[in-house]
């Protein structure tokens, strides 16, 4: 055996480790100069282990986010964050009752509960942060381990360098480009791009040569499975999709982003619940906040790193989202015009246009 540091994990592997643990459900050790803590993500979390956690007699808490916890009516002393002390009769369901909101209407009793307001949230901030990166629901059992020795065998994380490091943009590798004749434009060539984090990878879409010296026609699109591949019609994703290519086709050049992150960066399942939620009666904006996200998870400073990369400093952006447009001239890309992409309305997400418009500031 050889103890080369070399063949060890560095902080990026061992985070994208415990994404991977947090999504099988196994518990991850964060550790903090006021003492180390397991965490379990609530969506993945099994009897047996809260079981084990109760076992350490120790106070548990379960982190959930401001959002969610202003839907279940718990007082979120550290603003963004709420830790729910975990009753000593609370079992899995209450666990998940309070994670995922699929059942809030039929249930709306979870409470009376009970809010730490001492101590550190650093270890809860950085469990949400760990769910929300591995698409789970922003929600976490801390478990303090106290004297106790962590378990064997698990990801252990120190948060101090942990919580600045996921903030930063991984940085993106290309890996590939290669030819590929579209419908809408036969010059046409794709770029893979892969997070040095180990998060999905994104794609360009080059149509042309366009010139690095002008501005270029530019989509920043967000994976939708459900209106780009199966053309849902409760939202206008594919027809933006289709329509961005055919004005690119049509004026012989243009660069298509495609960003992998679904559901505005909830992830598909996410998503899902999202649109459960809106069977339910609630919009997309509420919907997003009854799980405990933001409106909007994505980070668009990939959108400018990927122009960057491929000689890009300036675009003629094809959107009706103005952040979009404040984030790239925040990254230091240049959008000269704003141009509008308005297809694809149906009678499904007519409301959904609307309230992009109403209360996510989407022109129309
Ligand atoms: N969470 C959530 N995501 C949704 C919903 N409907 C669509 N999406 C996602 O929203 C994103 C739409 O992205 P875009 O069309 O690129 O962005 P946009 O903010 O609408 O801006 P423009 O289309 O450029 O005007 C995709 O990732 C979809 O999967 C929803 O109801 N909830
Ligand atoms: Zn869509």
């Amino acid at each position: 055996m050889t103890s080369d540091p070399a063949f060890s994990p560095d902080l990026t592997e061992t985070i994208a480790r415990a994404r991977g643990d947090l999504r099988m459900g196994v518990p991850v050790v964060l550790r903090a100069p006021e003492g180390a803590a397991l965490v379990m993500a609530a969506e993945t979390l099994t009897e047996a282990r809260l079981a084990a956690a109760r076992g350490l007699a120790r106070p548990v808490d379960l982190a959930l986010t401001g959002r969610r916890a202003t839907t279940l009516r718990a007082r979120a002393y550290d603003g963004d964050i709420a830790r729910v002390a975990l009753p000593p009769d609370a079992d899995l369901g209450w666990v998940q009752a309070l994670a995922d909101p699929a059942d809030d209407l039929a249930r709306p009793m979870k409470g009376p509960l009970e809010t730490r307001r001492e101590g550190s949230a650093e270890l809860h901030r950085l469990a949400l942060t760990l769910a929300k990166s591995a698409r789970l629901l922003p929600a976490a059992l801390v478990v303090p381990l106290g004297e106790n020795a962590p378990p064997g065998g698990l990801t252990t994380i120190d948060a101090g360098l942990a919580a600045p490091h996921l903030s930063r943009l991984a940085p993106l590798e290309h890996v590939i480009s290669a030819r590929v004749p579209l419908k809408h434009a036969e010059r046409a060539r794709l770029h893979i791009f892969r997070p040095e984090d180990g998060s999905e990878e994104h794609y360009a879409v080059e149509i042309g040569k366009p010139d690095r010296d002008k501005p270029v026609l530019s989509r920043l699109h967000s994976a939708c499975f459900t209106g780009d591949l199966l053309g849902s019609l409760k939202c206008d994703c594919g027809p933006q999709l289709n329509a961005a290519l055919a004005q690119m086709g049509a004026e012989g050049e243009g660069v298509l982003l495609y960003l992998n992150q679904e559901g505005r960066g909830i992830g598909l399942a996410n998503k899902m619940r999202a649109y459960a939620l809106q069977d339910q009666g609630f919009d997309t904006v509420e919907a997003n906040h009854r799980l405990g996200f933001e409106d909007d998870e994505r980070d668009f400073r990939l959108g400018a790193q990927i122009l960057a990369r491929l000689g890009f400093g300036a675009v003629r952006l094809l959107t009706n989202n103005p952040a979009k447009i404040a984030r790239m001239e925040g990254e230091g890309i240049v959008v000269t015009e704003r141009v509008a992409l308005k297809v694809g309305e149906t009678r499904f997400n007519h409301h959904y246009l609307e309230t992009k418009a109403k209360k996510s500031g989407h022109l129309l």
